[in-house]
């Protein structure tokens, strides 16, 4: 099958691949069919872009006002929700130059809100998969809304085993999914899916070999949200093992913290907040930015 053969068939729901799955993925699944927490739903209201992944960028302090205002819980929301666009823009701008006959593959694309950014910047085809299929729907459901569902597309299927055709995507990428499967076998995936040349990108969460060993926190988070935590070493060591090749490794901590201190001000917090502030700040953890060519 052809990207564009896939890109252009009717979708009436979400698409679902049977493939092979471990009772992990299983636990996964169920995880993200069940989970509606309100910090990602109300950031998700302020203009229907759903993201489950974590902020980048200064605080706009104006854009807060004043603490006492009843209109302050919304602003901070919406500050939240503008730092974690801000984190797919920025993720988006590494892709490359992406053409509107392009394809893109988001693995473990959650609610969508990257894959529409995606489209509304580069005007290409997004497929995504995700595990849950409340997840799909939802994303699916959001494209359908925007009238863009002819070009962007959630599907049910496992990341490690995707339908996409060898060599037909021009970039591809992971955000905080990356965490849910081993790293061999995800970007041997994703190297045989990208064309020669084409760009890799993740934004993850990483343990710091500098540090030794996952640390407390690392082992909170995990725990948090049923997933594995990679550390640095293992993302470049499985890259070089599958023809990616990194072109920046960015360290964004610095530039997360000030949505994690802020997000801990918020009603909406989950209680993982301490996790994520104390580990970025005694260096067992880091959130960063790989871009890799695959050659
Ligand atoms: C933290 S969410 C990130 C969602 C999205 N990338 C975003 O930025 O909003 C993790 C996602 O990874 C997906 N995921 C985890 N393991 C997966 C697998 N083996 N195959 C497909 N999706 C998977 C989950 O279903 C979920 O959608
Ligand atoms: C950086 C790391 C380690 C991420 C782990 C994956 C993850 C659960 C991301 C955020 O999802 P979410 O937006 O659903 O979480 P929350 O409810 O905390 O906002
Ligand atoms: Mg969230």
């Amino acid at each position: 099958m052809t990207s564009a053969e896939l890109t252009t068939a009717p979708i009436p729901s979400a698409l679902r691949i049977p493939g092979p799955t471990t009772p992990y993925q299983g636990d996964i699944a169920r995880y993200w069919d069940g989970e509606a927490r309100p910090v990602n739903l109300r950031l998700g209201d302020v203009d229907g872009l759903y993201h489950h992944h974590y902020g980048i960028g200064e605080v706009d302090t104006a854009a807060l006002g004043d603490p006492d205002d009843k209109e302050s819980e919304q602003k901070l929301i919406a500050e939240l929700h503008r730092l974690e666009s801000a984190q797919a823009d920025v993720l988006l701008g590494h892709l490359g130059d992406i053409g509107r006959g392009d394809t893109l593959v988001d693995a473990g694309c959650g609610r969508g809100g990257s894959m529409v950014m995606a489209h509304q910047r580069f005007g290409c085809a997004v497929e995504g998969v995700t595990l849950s299929a409340k997840q799909a729907d939802f994303a699916n459901g959001r494209a359908a809304e925007l009238g863009i569902d002819d070009h962007v597309r959630a599907t049910v299927c496992n990341m490690l085993s995707t339908p996409f055709a060898t060599g037909s995507a021009a970039a591809s990428w992971n955000n905080e999914s990356s965490m849910y499967v081993d790293l061999d076998d995800l970007f041997a995936e994703h190297s045989r899916v990208l064309k020669v040349g084409g760009r890799y990108v993740t934004i993850t969460g990483c343990w710091n070999p500098r540090y030794g060993q996952p640390s407390k926190w690392v082992s909170q988070i995990n725990a948090h949200f049923e997933c594995n935590i990679h550390s640095r070493r293992e993302y470049l060591r499985a890259m070089a093992d599958n023809r990616l090749v990194p072109q920046a490794v960015i360290d964004l901590t610095p530039d997360t913290l000030p949505y994690w201190e802020l997000r801990a001000t918020s009603s909406l917090v989950t209680g993982i907040e301490d996790a994520f502030i104390n580990s970025y700040r005694d260096g067992s953890f880091q959130y960063v930015l790989i871009a890799a060519d695959r050659v």
